[in-house]
């Protein structure tokens, strides 16, 4: 499909239908693989929020919640399948302006389509399971009562989501909030919204109720933080940076709200030295080169045995020098550019501190030689790496692994836990006890064996230590948008007894 000449010109997706944002601000969308602008969006403030939330507070609640909160699951689960069948339709077009807005690959661009219309089925499917489960008896020990559970959605939910994978970050959200019965108000990443503004055309085209989902685009601080501390949101959902989570927590402890998080990583990758090398070397390249390595469970530190560190860093190298590199709509491209000029920047400063403490660019490092536009960088090898500096310890989000050598197990399972983050790890080797024990001692919410980054919509999705809590995905990625109610009945015809009656008149 060839690229449009101009993006669609949308506004602000809140009460079902479009709307201009109340200041008539807009932002401009630069293609970050040819740094040319190629449209723009809405920038919402506090007052577009105040819309958006009245808008979803108005659906929960509309004729006592019989259309939407309160409706069967099944009735839900219909707009969830319609919303993923257009999906499937519009996958090529979709993927277009995924690629457009965030220089990812065409190919994992169309991936992540995919991704998104499976989950939509993927929560279709559990919000017709949830009337089944209503009432869940629990077992008493007082004959004289009894007692069940009642899972109800947590009322208008405000979603704050990043750039990375705009579209399916989004929907890992989305389509669980709304199976669970819930409104909800999606606020997308000011760099690349346009797919999750594309998402308010497909609920208008299949007639989702009004309000039930809203859209607002615009800048974190002005969009983003009333979102966050709105009285009438009644949980917030984030994914993003660890220092945007903390303002996140910060703002919601203030009226008790409740807040899931999913934040930064800085994921280690074990090989050990029984492995084909190889495979291995292609595991860690999809491990940080996927998606430029702007992903939160990037394995961005690999650690070696030493035994094979030479002969696999030599692969590596020759790995990463026959990466296409290109404009991410060519064919083949397997590493486009990363997200904006402000990351570029951000990317590079990293690679230079590195090199001021001491560490070796092994590869990489640069602006592609045959890139002179654009905010493409090449895949970039660091050795000679210590633990306290900061390409070990801080996260990259860029296409750029740190390497250190271990001798042994325990050393490698203490290195691999040597950060305050806690979303992934991965280790390699065809000693499947020993990959057993180092899942078991890798502190993260995620562990890949013998692969690094596969992601199944079936599995819980989530961090520990400063990669956020809560977990996305599987029946755990609903259980995030439903409370839970006991409700408990006294079932005797005696009186209860505690108190004696007063005597007679
Ligand atoms: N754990 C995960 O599953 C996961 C997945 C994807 C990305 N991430 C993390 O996301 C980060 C990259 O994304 P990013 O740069 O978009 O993160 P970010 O924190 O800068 O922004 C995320 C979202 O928060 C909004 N925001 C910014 N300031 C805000 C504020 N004060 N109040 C409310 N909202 C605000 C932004 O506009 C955006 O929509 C990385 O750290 C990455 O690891 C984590
Ligand atoms: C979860 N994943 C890998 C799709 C995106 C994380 O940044």
């Amino acid at each position: 499909m060839a690229a449009p000449s101009a993006i669609p010109r949308r506004g602000l997706f809140i009460g079902g239908g479009w709307r201009e944002p109340s200041l008539g601000r807009r932002l401009p969308v630069v293609n970050p693989a040819t740094e040319a602008t190629i449209g723009d969006i809405p920038a919402a403030t506090a007052e577009d929020v105040e819309l958006a939330v009245s808008a979803a507070r108005d659906a929960f609640g509309r004729d006592g919640g019989r259309h939407w909160s309160r409706a069967p699951g099944a009735v839900r689960a219909k707009y969830l399948k319609a919303i993923a069948a257009k999906i499937k339709d519009k996958k090529s077009y979709l993927a277009l302006l995924e690629t457009l807005d965030s220089g990812k690959p065409l190919d994992e661009a169309a991936g992540d389509m995919e991704d998104v219309a499976a989950c939509f089925e993927y929560y279709a499917d559990l919000a017709e399971a949830l009337d089944g489960k209503q009432r869940a008896p629990i077992s008493l020990p007082m004959e004289n009562f009894e007692s069940y559970v009642l899972k109800e959605p947590i009322g208008v939910v405000g979603l704050i989501t990043p750039w990375n994978y705009p579209l399916l970050m989004a929907t890992w959200k989305v389509a669980p909030a709304l199976a669970a019965g819930c409104t909800a108000v999606l606020k997308p990443s000011e760099l690349a919204s346009l797919t999750c503004l594309e998402l308010g055309g497909i609920c208008a085209e299949i007639g989702l109720p009004p309000g039930v989902l809203n859209i607002i685009t615009g800048l974190g601080t002005e969009a983003g933080a009333p979102l966050a501390s709105h009285p009438h949101v009644d949980k917030i959902a984030f994914t993003g940076s660890t220092e945007t989570g903390k303002r996140i927590m910060i703002t919601a402890s203030q009226m008790v709200k409740p807040v899931s998080l999913e934040l930064g990583g800085k994921s280690p990758l074990i090989v050990f030295d029984d492995v084909d090398i190889d495979k291995a070397v292609e595991w860690a390249m999809f491990g940080c080169f996927a998606n430029a390595g702007q992903v939160c469970s990037a394995t961005s530190r690999l650690l070696l045995h030493e035994k094979i560190a030479k002969r696999f860093l030599d692969r590596l190298v020759a790995w990463a020098k026959s990466i296409k590199i290109s404009d991410p709509l060519e064919e083949g491209c397997r590493l486009g550019s990363v997200v904006s000029e402000g990351q570029y920047q951000k990317i590079m400063k990293f690679i230079s501190t590195a090199r001021c403490e001491g560490a070796t660019i092994l590869y990489g490092g640069a602006r592609p030689q045959h890139l002179k536009r654009g905010f493409f960088i090449e895949p970039t090898i660091i050795t000679n790496v210590s633990t306290s500096m900061q390409i070990w310890r801080e996260e990259v989000f860029g296409p750029v692994i740190c390497v250190k050598e271990f001798r042994t197990e325990r050393e490698a399972g203490e290195l691999a836990n040597d950060t305050h983050y806690g979303l992934a790890g991965a280790v390699i080797s065809n000693d499947l006890e020993r990959c057993e024990r180092i899942s078991k001692a890798i502190q993260s919410g995620i562990v890949w064996i013998n692969c690094s980054q596969p992601c199944f919509v079936q599995a819980p999705w989530g961090g520990n230590k400063r990669s956020g809590f809560g977990r996305e995905l599987g029946q755990w990625g609903l259980d995030n948008y439903l409370s839970v109610k006991q409700v408990t009945k006294y079932c005797s015809d005696e009186p209860y007894g505690w108190y004696r009656p007063p005597s007679k008149l």
